[in-house]
């Protein structure tokens, strides 16, 4: 549970090459409305009163992110990144954990979902003072949820009310988020976002409810729906 004098950070995982993009960039770096995505994102924390430090993990390939304006802003760190998204988080979270924050909490959100707005973040950070076990943002699914065979066939209808699809940010103690992503990466678990790493340890994160423009961007068709909620914001 976090309260009032608590340390927030945010981690941004920005080290992905954007397979599914296919673009000459990572996708990151691909811009709309003159702004890189990945500055849309950080634009958010960097301009977030309740936020005090930003980590941002790089690919130690990158060649983009010393171009950017953004590079030497005094809110922000950056960290290599790792393999997967889920090592990429874990050195954010070392980095923030020698500075003395393995009891501060973290906010954690993907580089490619450039269309948060910053009344989820505040509905997160409140979330945090109610939850032991942390908070992300998700939204109940619209559609009817199937669960598929192996040879494309469907096996049953899920129930749909209790169908969540989440988002980021990712709302965690940094200690408590570390040692479960630790012990989830020793148990080969595919960790794709932090609460299912905090859930394979038995904790229960709260779901607060997002907005359906939070989208993330992966494969070129997102780019014209991210442009449109931008140019809303
Ligand atoms: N080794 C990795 C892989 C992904 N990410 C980041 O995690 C977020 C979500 O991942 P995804 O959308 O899958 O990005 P990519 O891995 O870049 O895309 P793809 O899977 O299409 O290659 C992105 O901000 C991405 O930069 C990361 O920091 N480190
Ligand atoms: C963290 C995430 O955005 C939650 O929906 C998602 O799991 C990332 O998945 P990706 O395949 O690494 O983009």
């Amino acid at each position: 549970m976090n309260d009032n004098k608590t340390k927030i950070w945010a981690l941004i995982p920005a080290a992905g090459i954007g397979s599914r993009m296919k673009a000459e960039l990572p996708k990151q770096y691909l811009e709309i409305d003159g702004k890189t995505i990945l500055e849309h994102s950080l634009s958010k924390f960097l301009d977030h009163p309740s936020i005090e430090k930003v980590v941002v993990a790089l690919n130690p390939e990158d060649k983009h992110w010393s171009k950017l304006k953004v590079a030497n802003h005094p809110k922000i760190k950056t960290v290599e990144g790792g393999a997967t998204r889920a090592e990429s988080v874990l050195n954010g979270l070392k980095a923030i954990q020698q500075h003395d924050g393995a009891n501060d909490w973290v906010m954690v959100h993907d580089a490619a979902r450039p269309c948060l707005d910053s009344g989820s973040v505040d509905a997160l950070i409140q979330a945090g003072k109610d939850s032991e076990h942390g908070a992300i943002l998700a939204i109940p699914s619209v559609d009817t949820v199937k669960l598929a065979n192996a040879n494309q066939t469907i096996d049953k209808t899920l129930n749909r009310e209790q169908i969540w699809l989440a988002q980021t940010p990712q709302y965690f103690q940094v200690g408590q988020l570390a040692d479960a992503i630790v012990a989830g990466l020793k148990q080969g678990l595919p960790i794709t976002d932090e609460a299912s790493a905090i859930e394979a340890q038995g904790m229960h994160p709260a779901l607060v409810i997002g907005t359906r423009k939070n989208i993330k961007v992966t494969e070129p068709e997102d780019m014209m729906l991210a442009s449109v909620w931008l140019a809303g914001m």
